[in-house]
């Protein structure tokens, strides 16, 4: 008898693999030929997601070393090629930047929700093109002259500062706060205005961003009929309602800035998108309307805050590893500025050492691993490979970052790799935490000001030390779509001056 029952489960057992062996063969066989490597098969289903394990981040790196330009991954029914030399990011993003500037329209939130791919981070093609352009052309128009946008970021910094003395050089965990100064940054530059770091609704706000971010990244982007499963377990029906409290928030926001009447005021990004809309009006093209403005807020909240305040606390947790790197950043500002007045944007060209500081930061901890996925829509080739129509293409900006080939020695913190003999900046290409091409940071400009003026000024008011020197924080990121520190207690102490 039990006999039986082993040849039964043994002729299941055979039936079982030769039926995935059967499926797996089917499936390759309608793969196109001559795509980019994978490691190993796919499976039904799945794809390559199993092999991803707890820290996909290294898994990309390594297969990055193993395969070079590019590399296949089926995660879940979506294809996904990663793109990991310079070589091929340039043929891609630049060269051939009318096949992989798109972005894919599938997302579970666009199924609740209607017009999600407008904007600019999610748009393509013409409306794209219309939303970034005129949203750059205002950000430089803020920057230029007496540049609004130093002055912004100085007072906002003032604020910020005045909230880390009160901590007394105590152990704190300052996270939030230098998340709610960025996101005020970008407040100021949006409405023309800033909230107080009490204010509730400003408090609760932040937060919904950052889940919002979190929870972008989940296994739902793969399988969005997950979210139909009792419970929320995948937390499908959380993101969609902070999608809609997101938009709750930027309509409350327009609405408020329009009813101050202020239209002569070109201080602030509303009134200035809604004049170049009237412009465009009678000119008869149609792609600046209120819902673009709306959506191109969500983005500018979205992109501009986590990104840019990460830096900042990574930056922070560097020092503390490297007390020696804060004390040369310290006795440049004193010899290049001195402690009487507050850093401004014209120091910057003075301040080589902190500059090659925060590009090291920016190196080291690649916050954006792999950038935003962008979409090929068109059968083309890439380092010689057949990369099909529809296929997810991520810039793998983590995987140049900590490549032996371009920077020796990838594993350690040393700003000096871009300070040449005589103290000046060396600019490498390969330094991309922005991205490239034409999809590149919109921001990229006004991240570089917000971190020159907060760190400069951070380092020259304060000294940053471990809660306890026995116990420094770990160098350790978070996985998602931003990689931040896991939070972490600093004691911000006033330096005698
Ligand atoms: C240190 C800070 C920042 C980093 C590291 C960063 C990095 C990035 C990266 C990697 C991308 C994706 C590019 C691509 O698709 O290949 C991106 C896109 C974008 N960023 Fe940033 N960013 C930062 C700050 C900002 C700020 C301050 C803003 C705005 C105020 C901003 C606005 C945007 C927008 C709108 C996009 C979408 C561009 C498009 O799709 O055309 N970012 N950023």
């Amino acid at each position: 008898m039990i006999e039986a029952i082993l040849s039964y489960f043994e002729i299941s057992a055979i039936l079982a693999a030769v039926l995935l062996l059967l499926v797996t063969f089917y499936i390759r066989s309608r793969q196109p030929k001559n795509l980019p490597p994978s490691p190993g098969a796919a499976l039904p289903l799945i794809g390559h997601l199993h092999l991803l394990g707890k820290n996909p981040r290294r898994k990309f790196k390594q297969w990055a070393q193993e395969y070079g330009d590019v590399f296949t991954l089926q995660m879940g029914p979506q294809r996904t090629i990663f793109v990991n030399t310079l070589e091929a990011m340039k043929e891609a993003f630049i060269k051939k930047a009318d096949f992989f500037s798109d972005r894919s329209q599938n997302s579970i939130v666009s199924h609740h929700a209607s017009n999600v791919f407008n904007g600019i981070i999610s748009s393509s093609g013409s409306n794209w093109k219309a939303q970034r352009t005129t949203s750059l052309a205002i950000l430089r128009n803020f920057g230029m002259g007496k540049n609004m946008l130093a002055e912004k970021i100085l007072e906002e910094v003032s604020f910020y500062t005045k909230e880390l003395t009160k901590t007394k050089g105590k152990p704190c965990d300052i996270h939030n706060l230098t998340n709610m100064s960025i996101s005020n940054v970008i407040s100021s530059i949006i409405f023309g205005k800033r909230f107080e770091f009490n204010d509730p609704k400003f408090i609760k706000q932040i937060e919904m961003f950052n889940d919002l971010v979190k929870l972008s990244t989940g296994v739902l982007v793969f399988f969005p009929s997950l979210y139909y499963l009792p419970f929320d377990l995948f937390k499908g029906k959380k993101l969609v309602q902070l999608y809609f409290a997101m938009r709750d928030f930027t309509d409350e926001m327009i609405n408020e800035v329009k009813n101050r009447n202020d239209s002569g005021n070109l201080d602030n990004y509303i009134v200035a998108y809604i004049e170049e809309m009237e412009k465009e009006k009678q000119s008869g093209q149609h792609y600046l309307d209120e819902l673009n403005l709306a959506r191109n807020i969500d983005n500018l909240f979205v992109a501009g805050t986590e990104t840019t305040s990460t830096t900042i606390m990574w930056c922070l947790l560097y020092m503390l590893h490297y007390p020696e790197v804060q004390q040369k950043v310290y006795k440049e500002i004193v010899e290049q500025i001195g402690t009487e007045r507050p850093p401004n944007i014209t120091d910057k060209s003075n301040l080589k050492y902190l500059t090659a500081v925060i590009m090291e930061v920016q190196r080291k901890a690649s916050i954006v691993p792999l950038s935003v996925p962008h979409l090929c829509n068109k059968d083309t080739t890439l380092a010689g490979y057949n990369i099909p129509k529809g296929t997810i293409v991520m810039p793998n900006l983590d995987a140049i970052h900590s490549s032996k080939e371009i920077w020796g020695d990838p594993e350690n913190f040393r700003p000096e790799r871009f300070l040449d003999d005589k103290g000046n900046i060396i600019k490498r290409e390969e330094l991309m935490p922005f991205s490239i091409g034409r999809r590149i940071c919109l921001g990229e400009s006004l991240a570089k000001m917000e971190l020159f003026l907060y760190l400069s000024t951070l380092f020259q008011k304060f000294e940053f030390l471990p809660a306890s020197p026995d116990n420094v924080p770990p160098l350790q990121d978070t996985w998602g779509l931003v990689a931040a520190p896991e939070h972490f207690e600093i004691r911000c102490v006033e330096r005698e001056n």
